[in-house]
């Protein structure tokens, strides 16, 4: 019988320093099929630290803009070269850095700069561990759009991965078609875990954190949430897209199809199960309840009102094609007879607001356009919540105690979250609201 294969992740946190790198080590050395490791740049080392990708954006900028590189420069060497005395290593690391400090100060990409984090790191740990480092520049693809190229990627990376008994290969990042370093979103270690757990056709593609798991809310708002044992892909990827940060959302799509589970770990705390995402959680469902509990701030929402807008063939398309022409995808689209609020991040939207507004005028011709910002969206999720008497009775009623003023309400057509938009200065207290009315 084949030996079993894990794909091991390590977030920053879990090599934010050499007292923590030694902790994946210990892991990684406990199990045999801990094969594939994919290790992020160190992260955050207490509370106000800077996580080495924000110092390498950092750098790019000062760099781009002809300004002073050496202070940020230093901190980053320091970074790495502690980390690599302090575990007693002899790589010669510098020898690395001075070349991505050339590099960028002689107009390397944005991307290249934020991926040097991941690489760096990728080269320390694989001489840590003894194991080989294959650079993800040669097995991860994206396309000439920038989007991530999974034809290309599983057209090489298996056939590399056959070559080496163990291996490290650095998350975030992967090359263009002209040769060129992308990277993945933030957060995006966790889509390399995921692909290179396809790409190995894993059993098991582990994401290891500074969190026993998912836990039912944010612990930064919930004091001690419950744990969430058992997650479905579909759950998990709106609690993630929703703001729980653990997972990034599109890790769930390489692994989707060979149904290969994710286990969330704690670094901290290895002999704790976590919590196990997985296709689909048999016989269990509508008397689930919530699974869980997330949400972001910093959201605009544009109510658009015109009398008989249910009878006005096209009206929708209309809107919808207003944010097209500037661009702009939206997050949510809650409707009723006479009314669409359209939610879009403030990010985006901030810029062209004003013309925006005049485009929607000018072509739905509506009686009223009301805007709204600096809102935040919250989504429950759980499976069968919908159709389980009293959920969305409760929610509201704990919102109306808590005298949160909810503004927009939407249930997800998946049937598995209610969402309702609240003022910024209301999330945390609707949070702990929802939490403490459901769970
Ligand atoms: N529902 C949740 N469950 C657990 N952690 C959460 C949740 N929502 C947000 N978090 C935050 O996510 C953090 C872990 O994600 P992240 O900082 O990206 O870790 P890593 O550096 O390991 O990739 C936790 O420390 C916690 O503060
Ligand atoms: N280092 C990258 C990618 C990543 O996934 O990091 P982390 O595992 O620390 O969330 C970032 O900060 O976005």
């Amino acid at each position: 019988m084949n030996m079993a294969v894990k794909v091991t992740k390590f977030g920053g946190s879990s090599l934010a320093s050499a007292e923590q790198i030694l902790k994946m080590k210990k892991i990684v050395e406990a199990d045999e099929a801990r094969k594939f490791v994919v290790p992020s740049a160190p992260g955050k080392r207490f509370k106000d630290d800077v996580k080495v990708t924000d110092l390498l954006y950092s750098l790019h900028d000062a760099a781009s803009h002809f300004e002073e590189t050496e202070e940020i420069y230093r901190q980053i060497v320091r970074r790495y070269t502690d980390i690599r005395d302090e575990l007693g290593l002899s790589i010669k690391i510098e020898d690395y850095l001075e070349k991505v400090y050339e590099d960028i100060k002689t107009g390397a990409n944005e991307d290249y700069a934020a991926s040097r984090g991941e690489y760096l790191n990728g080269l320390l740990i694989a001489d840590l561990l003894g194991y080989d480092f294959i650079d993800a520049a040669d097995v991860i693809f994206f396309d000439e759009n920038g989007g991530y190229d999974a034809k290309k990627t599983l057209s090489i990376l298996p056939g590399a991965l056959k070559l080496h008994e163990r291996a490290v290969v650095p998350g975030f990042y992967g090359s263009l078609p002209n040769g060129k370093i992308r990277t993945f979103s933030r957060g995006g270690s966790d889509i390399t875990g995921s692909i290179v757990a396809r790409a190995a056709n894993a059993d098991l593609y582990e994401n290891w954190t500074d969190v026993s798991g998912f836990m039912m809310a944010d612990p930064r708002i919930v004091e001690d949430p419950k744990k969430i044992d058992v997650v479905t892909y579909r759950e998990l990827r709106e609690l993630a897209y929703m703001g729980a940060t653990v997972l990034h959302e599109d890790s769930i799509f390489p692994v989707l199809e060979a149904a290969i589970p994710i286990n969330v770990k704690n670094t901290n705390d290895p002999e704790n199960s976590g919590t196990m995402i997985i296709p689909a959680v048999e016989g269990r469902g509508e008397a689930d309840g919530i699974t869980g509990i997330a949400g972001k701030k910093n959201f605009t929402v544009i109510t658009i009102e015109k009398d008989g807008m249910n009878t006005e063939i096209g009206f929708g398309r209309k809107v919808l094609t207003c944010l097209e022409k500037f661009g702009l995808s939206f997050e949510h689209m809650p409707t009723s007879i006479d009314t669409i609020s359209i939610v879009v991040a403030d990010v985006r939207i901030r810029h062209c607001i004003e013309e925006l507004i005049d485009e929607i005028h000018a072509v739905c011709q509506p009686d009223s356009v009301e805007v709204s910002s600096n809102m935040a969206i919250i989504a429950t999720v759980g499976r069968g919540m919908i159709r389980q008497v009293g959920v969305s009775a409760k929610l509201f009623a704990a919102l109306a105690d808590s005298h949160v003023n909810v503004r927009m309400i939407d249930q997800g057509s998946s049937e598995i979250n209610i969402i309702v938009g609240v003022e910024n200065d209301d999330f945390e207290k609707a949070v702990k609201a929802i939490y403490n009315a459901l769970v």
